[in-house]
Parts: structure tokens; C-alpha cells; sequence
């Protein structure tokens, strides 16, 4: 059996001009997390919907857990979770209703209460689903998307309208998954949720994957430059971009008698990395 649970191989989706999904290859181990970052428009949703076998591709070899998603069967779609970028749960159903519902579907599901707690609506277990607030809902999608236990998750911006509470306990539940070897391959637009929860990254733009590794890898490489900010003794506040910080540094000790006022050393950041790679850097 492959090491890879999620193989993508030169996919084209075009539905008009530009090319959607223009050779975005991905390759993703079994058990690791997995993090696409990219622009609005990028190419990510029609990824990740390739790879649940709800969009058709135009060309390129797609496998998922040893099957291409455009042939996938029930035994299949039972091994894949999915949090659906909007859920059409029954909003007459209770949250407890729902997710017991869903838990039908699959041969060894987690159970139902575990779940419900697991994302935080303990106290909402009774409620209907319309009684939810956005947030609420999504969380719900996430239970849904893991009550089958499944060996792959594939999440299109799993935690968009959490609250920072939320948005954790997300983190700990994906943690908690990739312990039991469950694969999570997800979108996001929240840089610092990438940097905590992907152990690889893919940064795809206009279609294709720019930059793909781990985190601070992606920055070592991408984020050669160090920003050295300071202030002169006139009051005129300084800042140099420099590969070698250390040695403007140096500089500026051999320039000041004692303390350098203002004196701030900061390496680039994912985000700078992300906007740098993605075209949308910002001049500091
Ligand atoms: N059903 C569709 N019909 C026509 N064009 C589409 C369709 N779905 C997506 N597109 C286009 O394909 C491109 C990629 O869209 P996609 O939704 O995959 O981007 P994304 O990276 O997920 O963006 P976002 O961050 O906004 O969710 C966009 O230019 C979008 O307008």
C-alpha cells in the first residue's frame, strides 16, 4: 500500500479563463496534517473537492487513499470525512439528532457524545439546528465531518466564524485525530492556524503550488530577510531590511555609546513569507 494517503499528479480544472486548478500536485503522507494557504480564487476549494470526488477534473491522476475520487464507492466515501463548506443539515433536527443521524452512516463511528463535546456544544445538544449561530453550525459541520472516524479528513476553512475559544479546541481535536493516525488535509485563511496545526504546507496561487514544506522551512527559505528597526539620537526612527542582521547590528554598536534606543531585531513571520510568495507583499 502507498505511504501517501492523498497523490495529485498534474489536475487541470478549467472553467473559464484563468485555469482554475492549473498543475496543483500535492503529496500527502498518511497520518500527517496538511495545510493549503492561498489567496481568494486560488485553487484550493476545487482541490480539496476533486479530492472528495465532487468536482471533476479535466485531466491529470488523482488518488485518495489508493482510489481515484471520480470512481470512489460507498466503502470509500466511508473512510473520507468531509466538512462541507456549507452544511445541509435538517434544521428542524437537534444537534444530538444530527450527529447520531450521520454516525448511521458509517461502519465504526465515534460516539455521539464524545463528538458533541469534542467541539464544544455540550450545552447546545439539545438545540435545533436553526437555534444555532454561525459559529455553532460550523462546529457542528466539524463533528459530522469526524463522527464516521474517518482515516482521512478533508476540511475546505474548517474553523471560519470561530471564536479564538473555538478555533483551540479545533486544534486539539485535529492534534487529538493525527495521534490516532487520522490524515487532516485543510484550507486556511488563518496563517497562525497553518503555522500550529500543519506539519507541511502547500502555498498555492493562481492554481498552482508556489512553495510546499514545513512551516519554518517555508520561512528559512522564503524569509531571507531580517528587518533591524532603531531609533537616532535626532529622534528619527530606522529600519534596514538585511539577510545579515547580526552584522548591522555590529554596525550600529560601533555607532552608539551604550544602549541602542529602539532596537528591535524581527525575523519574517509565515504571513510575510505567505504575502511574499502569493504576490501580495507588503513594504514595510
Ligand atoms: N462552479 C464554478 N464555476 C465557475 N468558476 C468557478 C466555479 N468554482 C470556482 N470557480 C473559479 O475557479 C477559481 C478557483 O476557485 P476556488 O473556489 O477553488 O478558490 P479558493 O482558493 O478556494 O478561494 P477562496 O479562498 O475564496 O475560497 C476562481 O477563479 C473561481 O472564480
Amino acid at each position: 500500500m502507498t505511504e501517501l494517503a492523498v497523490e495529485v499528479r498534474g489536475p487541470r480544472k478549467r472553467y473559464g479563463e484563468p485555469t482554475a486548478v492549473d498543475g496543483l500536485d500535492l503529496g500527502i503522507r498518511r497520518g500527517e496534517v496538511f495545510g493549503i494557504l492561498g489567496p481568494n480564487g486560488a485553487g484550493k476549494s476545487t482541490t480539496v473537492e476533486i479530492l472528495q470526488g465532487h468536482r471533476s477534473r479535466d485531466e491529470g491522476t488523482v488518488t485518495v487513499l489508493g482510489v481515484d475520487p471520480a470512481r470512489a464507492d460507498r466503502r470509500w466515501r466511508s473512510r473520507v470525512g468531509i466538512v462541507w463548506q456549507d452544511e445541509s443539515a435538517p434544521a428542524e433536527l437537534t444537534v444530538r439528532e444530527t450527529v447520531a443521524h450521520f454516525a448511521r452512516y458509517y461502519p465504526g463511528p465515534r460516539d455521539c457524545e464524545d463528538v458533541i463535546a469534542l467541539v464544544g456544544l455540550e450545552q447546545k445538544a439539545g438545540a435545533r439546528i436553526k437555534e444555532l449561530s454561525g459559529g455553532q453550525r460550523r462546529r457542528l459541520d466539524v463533528a459530522l465531518g469526524v463522527i464516521g472516524s474517518p482515516e482521512l479528513l478533508l476540511l475546505d476553512e474548517p474553523t471560519t466564524g470561530f471564536d479564538p475559544g473555538a478555533r483551540r479546541r479545533f486544534w486539539e481535536l485535529i492534534r487529538l485525530l493525527a495521534r490516532e493516525g487520522t490524515t487532516t488535509v485543510l484550507t486556511t485563511h488563518y496563517l497562525e492556524e497553518a503555522e500550529a496545526l500543519a506539519g507541511r504546507l502547500a502555498v498555492v496561487s493562481a492554481g498552482k503550488v508556489v512553495a510546499e514544506g514545513e512551516p519554518a522551512a517555508l520561512r528559512e527559505r522564503f524569509g531571507t530577510h531580517a528587518t533591524v528597526e532603531w531609533t537616532e539620537p535626532d529622534g528619527t526612527p530606522r529600519s534596514e531590511r538585511t539577510t545579515a542582521p547580526t552584522r548591522t547590528v555590529a554596525g550600529l554598536i560601533g555607532r552608539f555609546d551604550g544602549e541602542i534606543p529602539g532596537l528591535r531585531v524581527t525575523r519574517p513571520t509565515l504571513e510575510d513569507v505567505y504575502l511574499r510568495l502569493t504576490g501580495q507583499e507588503r513594504t514595510r
